[in-house]
């Protein structure tokens, strides 16, 4: 047997579809487009491909882009001082800082200086907030974007056994709210987690953030399982992989991720699907 492949690029071709949609809705009806600022300090290679990428979705999608690229040895205040002027900014409804930032900046205090309506990452803690207490308002992007490919199977995903391997800020924890939000059973795994390959074997749906190529086997699969890559490890050579080992859980997964094309395309995706959504309670 082989997976079905769900395709993050047919999915997310169709949320920039709708997105632009509810761009030119807006115009027709005399409102202004949505607008993103897109915040870059440094010159991190990978981080400067995705701010590209999400720049020219926007464009694609008629979303205003809005560019600060700032220079390495930008300090904590004068990064403060753009996020301030930006909240203030009523033709601004998304703010996002890519991360991550320079080491002698500090992201935590960045990110809560980000008026919480336009905190299109949903990394605010009052958005986390709000999604641990079932109501959520801005949410976290990759996860977001996984859930909207969980739709895609059909797969009610009520009472469903979902372990989420890795507890980071921006995938693990929030994937495991969402999940929660959507009535399964949430089992959340970490580097100090005692038999990983048997709790994942017990997995209707696998959720990989860890940051580590081929790291989930084919073996630790329950046959059929939805499993969720959304890992992006790039080896020497160059090639990007998952991290889960592909090639062979392809045989005994019912559903899977490719990587690339799978849930990175997701993310870009959800923040302007986010942006659309900020943009709509702040000009309606
Ligand atoms: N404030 C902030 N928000 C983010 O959402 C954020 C961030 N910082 N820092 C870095 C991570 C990573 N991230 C990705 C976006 C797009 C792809 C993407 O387009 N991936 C493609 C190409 C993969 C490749 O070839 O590199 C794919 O998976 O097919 C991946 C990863 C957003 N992040
Ligand atoms: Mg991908």
């Amino acid at each position: 047997m082989s997976a079905t492949i769900i395709s993050g690029k047919v999915v997310s071709e169709s949320i920039l579809h709708s997105v632009a949609d509810r761009v030119k809705a807006r115009q027709a009806a005399g409102k202004r487009a949505p607008a993103l600022a897109v915040v870059l300090v440094g010159q991190d290679p990978a981080s400067t491909i995705y701010v590209r990428n999400k720049r020219l979705k926007c464009e694609a999608t008629g979303i205003r882009s809005l560019s600060y690229d700032l220079p390495e040895t930008t300090t904590q205040d004068e990064l403060m001082a753009l996020v301030k002027q930006l909240n203030e900014d009523p033709s601004v409804d998304g703010i996002l800082v890519q991360l991550p930032l320079p080491k002698h900046l500090d992201a935590n205090a960045i990110i809560e200086a980000i008026h919480p309506e336009k905190d299109v990452d949903g990394f605010h803690p009052y958005n986390i907030g709000r999604l641990v207490l079932k109501m959520p308002l801005l949410r976290p992007c990759t996860p977001r974007g996984v859930m909207t490919l969980l739709e895609t199977t059909g797969v009610d995903l009520k009472g469903k056994h979902a372990v989420v391997i890795g507890a980071s800020n921006i995938v693990g924890r929030p994937q495991a709210l969402e999940l929660l939000l959507a009535r399964c059973t949430v089992t959340v795994c970490h580097s100090a987690t005692y038999d990983l390959p048997g709790l994942v074997r017990q997995a209707d749906i696998v959720v990989a953030g860890v940051g580590r190529p081929h790291f989930v086997k084919a073996e630790w699969l329950k046959p059929g399982a939805i499993v969720i890559d959304v890992g992006i490890n790039r080896l020497d050579d160059g090639k990007v992989v998952g991290d889960v080992d592909f090639e062979a859980a392809k045989d005994v997964a019912g559903w899977i991720t490719p990587v690339p094309g799978g849930v990175g395309l997701m993310t870009v995706a959800t923040l302007l699907q986010n942006t659309a959504d900020a943009c709509d309670r702040l000009a309606p």
